[in-house]
């Protein structure tokens, strides 16, 4: 049945590999192998390798094509080490690849998990919760989606699984093990298991946070994101639906497909599409390409004040417009920000008058303890926005009310982004069945005006309409995982086609956007701004809020950046 939990073991328990480069001899010598592995103890087999054959040789032809067709970049582990690793249970495409990451690992089986229900969709993955049946726990499966085995997507996941496995942190979601097999083309990476997110807790029906409770959320992420800045991991896509709860209360940072080590003391080039748009500060948007933990800081700031003020604070629909909005809020950069950073947007988007911050009157009705934090996190200047540890020695925690304990906070339904989808869709459908009695009794009364003219079915209709095409646009906004798998050329399936035929167009900005005069000399070197730029809608909270808070929206509106750009 299975094998040993996918756990740190000891690298006797998968010795004896005497793979060489041959696949076919490789499986061959793998399944001896397992076989010792067994006879130890620590591993338990299947069998049933009489009923494989067939199966397996099938799958070797298709791993010969795949390894030929993909040519990856050979992993830096010895021979050795990747022979022990197919030993033990690793398809060799993963461990060719990605050997790092699985170190000291050993597969678990997938029929040692029973699948309960789909709880969460990415853009790259599903998740399932399922229940462990060696242990009876319950869990997440997040199955990554590879595009034909790519190398190049291996590798993002192969970073994010290395990442994790580096990170130790009561407030950083725990990779607990790998779920694949030898013959697997697919990866389950298995998680403990959250009942919320903030997305969907944020959003669900009569949820409205207290100052305990804002400050109680808002410290443990600061917390998990102290931890990760000091091992020198980036997360690089913090909002809401990636900030999982637990029935406990307890917050932990997830998803780290866009994290990134990086290195405070020599600068080194990363690619500056990260981030989810609402999210995105603003020298990424700027086109910075040297960066450190300001970045988090700027969307932890972002959800301290959305989680405050009710509703997101910088919901742009574009790259351009969510500049032109940070500007209004926060001010335009200095003087001497354009000359410290030069950064390579800075001409277009230098703004023809300074806009001044207005953060103290805009969230006049915060607690006063919290202006300060909110100010240092949005600060443009990115060195302002100093470190997490700073952030938790504000005043703002240190005034009463002080943050509740996670454990007294109130025990939700369990609330996902996805289960506000959910609610979407069945608020939709009803609306729909609504409008067809509508029409219905139209036919009816077709002479009484008066009940032509009830709004309900047609306001709420009109309401979704302007969700719908909310959520539209925001589709059509980057979604931050930039660099991630999808070839360029998939890139604007909603908004402009991207890549070398793009061109940012001058007459597309709104004309209330009072940027540079110098698009039409610059537009030439603009090729990834995404997105349409269309009349902004009401920012306003109230329903809105409901459907895109907290990473609701800017989930899908990062989707077009994180398509665009690999890693530098
Ligand atoms: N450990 C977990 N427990 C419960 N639910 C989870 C867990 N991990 C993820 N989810 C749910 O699944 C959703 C998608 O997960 P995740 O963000 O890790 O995937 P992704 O492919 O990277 O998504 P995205 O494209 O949004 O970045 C989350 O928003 C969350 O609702």
């Amino acid at each position: 049945m299975g094998c040993v939990l996918g756990r740190e073991v000891s690298s006797g328990v998968v010795n004896d590999s005497r793979g060489g480069n041959n696949p076919v001899a490789q499986s061959r010598e793998n399944d001896d192998s397992i076989s010792k592995v067994d006879k130890s103890g620590k591993v338990e087999v299947q069998n049933n390798e009489a009923e494989k054959e067939k199966v397996e040789d099938s799958h070797k032809l298709q791993e010969k094509r795949r390894r030929s067709r993909t040519n990856p970049k050979p992993s830096n582990l010895p021979k050795q080490t990747l022979g022990e690793q197919v030993a033990a249970g690793w398809p060799s495409w993963l461990s060719d690849i990605c050997g790092e990451a699985l170190s000291g690992w050993i597969p678990r089986k997938a029929n040692t998990f029973e699948k309960i229900d789909k709880i969460g969709q990415g853009t790259y993955s599903n998740v399932y919760k399922a229940k462990d049946t060696m242990t009876g726990k319950i869990v997440a499966l997040k199955k990554v989606r590879f595009d034909n085995l790519e190398p190049e997507s291996v590798r993002f996941m192969a970073r994010e699984i290395l990442i994790m496995r580096h990170l130790d942190h009561p407030n950083v979601l725990k990779l607990e093990g790998l779920v694949t097999s030898r013959m697997s083309c697919s990866l389950y990476l298995v998680f403990e298991y959250m009942d919320h997110d903030l997305a969907g807790l944020a959003a669900s029906p009569g949820v409205k946070f207290t100052e305990p409770q804002v400050k109680c959320y808002v410290q443990q992420l600061l917390s998990g994101l102290e931890h990760c800045h000091k091992r020198r991991v980036l997360h690089r896509d913090i909002k809401g639906s990636n900030l999982l709860i637990d029935d406990g209360g307890v917050l932990k940072i997830g998803d780290f497909g866009l994290a990134s080590f990086f290195d405070p003391d020599h600068k080194h080039r990363m690619t500056s599409r990260v981030v989810t748009l609402w999210y995105r500060p603003p020298e990424l948007l700027l086109g910075a390409t040297e960066y450190g933990v300001g970045i988090d800081l700027w969307s932890a700031g972002c959800i301290l004040a959305e989680l405050l003020a009710g509703k997101p604070i910088i919901p742009g629909r574009t790259e351009v417009e969510q500049l032109h909005k940070i500007y209004k809020l926060c001010g335009s950069p200095s003087e001497e920000y354009w000359k410290k950073y030069k950064l390579p947007n800075a001409t277009l988007f230098k703004p023809r008058e300074p806009y001044r911050r207005c953060i103290k009157e805009t969230f006049k009705d915060f607690p006063p303890s919290s202006l300060p934090l909110v100010e240092t996190l949005l600060a443009i200047d990115p060195i302002e926005r100093r470190t997490a540890t700073d952030a938790l020695n504000s005043e703002f925690f240190s005034t009463e009310p002080y943050a509740c304990e996670p454990s007294s906070l109130p025990k939700y339904p369990p609330s996902k982004e996805m289960d506000a989808k959910r609610r979407d869709d069945e608020a939709r459908r009803l609306r729909a069945a609504n409008k067809t009695q509508g029409d219905v009794s139209k036919k009816q009364h077709s002479r009484d005006r008066r009940v032509r003219a009830i709004p309900a079915p047609g306001a709420n209709a009109e309401l979704q309409q302007n969700i719908d095409r909310r959520r539209l646009i925001s589709h059509a906004n980057a979604k931050s995982k930039s660099e991630k798998f999808p070839p360029p050329h998939q890139d604007g399936a909603v908004g402009f086609p991207l890549g070398i035929s793009q061109r940012f167009d001058p007459a597309a900005v709104p004309h209330d956007i009072p940027f540079s005069a110098s698009f039409s000399s610059s537009k030439d070197h603009i090729r990834t701004w995404s997105g349409p730029l269309v009349d902004e809608p009401s920012s306003a909270g109230g329903p809105r809020r409901k459907k895109h808070g907290i990473g609701g929206g800017t989930r899908e509106s990062s989707k077009l950046s994180r398509q665009t750009i690999r890693e530098s």
